[in-house]
């Protein structure tokens, strides 16, 4: 039987005395709750080391005070309800806690025509803070989209006028002939380019909501856009597609207004900076516009 002591070297004073803004883990693999489903995620969990004379913080306190978040569904007061444990657990050395959630939603996806679904993953953070007492919490989703150039698709429409004025001009137009001139790569001789885009949505959320509003903001920002990355993918679904991008084009600002006028309608948030990015197929570099708002108070 040993009947040493464990030494506790967090416990010592600090050589250099010197307080800390944070101090913690990161990239801690913990199984949440995030709008019911279960899901793999990787916690950050931090507090400030005020008391500039202590060595150290108690991890283990930090790692032990994120069971809870295996068991709750994710809120703003099971995140706050975290920090208050990990400030209760480090008593006279700590007045600020942090904890970052990093995780990937899963959404079910109709397809546009077919009666088929498949599944769409949207990578998911959520920061929560506690500083002097004020609770802080963001909210950050990034959704995929389509965008097609408006630029592009009137440069494309135009080549198309010229074409038809190089092959009809001085001609009697026989309807048989132009059905067939349209539905020939002849006569359309250009199409617009198209991108996958990125709406980053960076929130801050009200504190007192009951649920994290993930699946409504996605829902919001997916309407607004009008051209949502597809999952399962039929012709007639491709084509529902193409028709909605040929009456959806958009440059990299159209979509940035109209996320913004989307997301202020959003119930549990407060306020948000928003980046859309358009990956171009034009150039080799990316169109992106950023914008944000933050609600007024009475
Ligand atoms: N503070 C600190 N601890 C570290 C670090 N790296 C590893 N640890 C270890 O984290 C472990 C947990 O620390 P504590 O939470 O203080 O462990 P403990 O003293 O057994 O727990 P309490 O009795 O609750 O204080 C210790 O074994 C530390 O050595 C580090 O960089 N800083």
């Amino acid at each position: 039987m040993n009947s040493l002591t464990l030494p506790d070297i967090a416990t010592q004073a600090s050589r250099q005395a010197l307080p800390l803004e944070w101090v913690g883990m990161r990239g801690i693999a913990l199984p949440v709750l995030l709008d019911g489903q279960r899901l793999s995620a990787k916690a950050d969990a931090g507090v400030s080391l005020d008391d500039g004379e202590a060595r150290g913080i108690h991890m283990s306190r930090l790692y032990l005070a994120l069971a809870t978040l295996e068991q709750q569904n994710l809120s703003p007061r099971v995140l706050h309800q975290v920090l208050d444990d990990f400030l209760a657990s480090h008593e006279g050395l700590s007045s600020n806690a942090y904890l970052n959630i990093h995780s990937e939603v899963l959404l079910k996806r109709p397809a546009l025509v077919s009666p088929l679904a498949g599944w769409k993953s949207y990578p998911v953070s959520i920061s929560a803070s506690l500083k002097n007492n004020v609770f802080h919490v963001e909210l950050k989703i990034d959704v995929p989209y389509s965008s097609t150039c408006p630029c592009s698709a009137a440069l494309a429409r135009q080549l198309i006028q010229q074409q038809f004025i190089d092959d009809f001009a001085n001609k009697p137009l026989q309807h048989a002939e132009v059905l067939a001139w349209l539905g020939s790569s002849h006569g359309i001789v250009a199409t617009p380019h198209s991108q996958r885009s990125t709406a980053q949505l960076h929130m801050h959320l009200d504190e007192f909501i009951d649920e994290l509003p993930l699946s409504v903001i996605i829902n919001d920002a997916e309407a607004a856009l009008g051209t949502a990355v597809q999952t399962a993918v039929k012709r007639a679904d491709e084509q529902a597609f193409a028709l909605a991008n040929g009456q959806n084009l958009m440059f990299c600002e159209d979509a940035a207004r109209r996320l913004n006028l989307a997301l202020r309608r959003c119930p549990g948030v407060s306020g948000f900076h928003l980046r859309v990015i358009h990956a171009e197929s034009l150039h080799a570099h990316d169109a992106v516009a950023e914008s944000h708002w933050h609600r007024e108070h009475a």
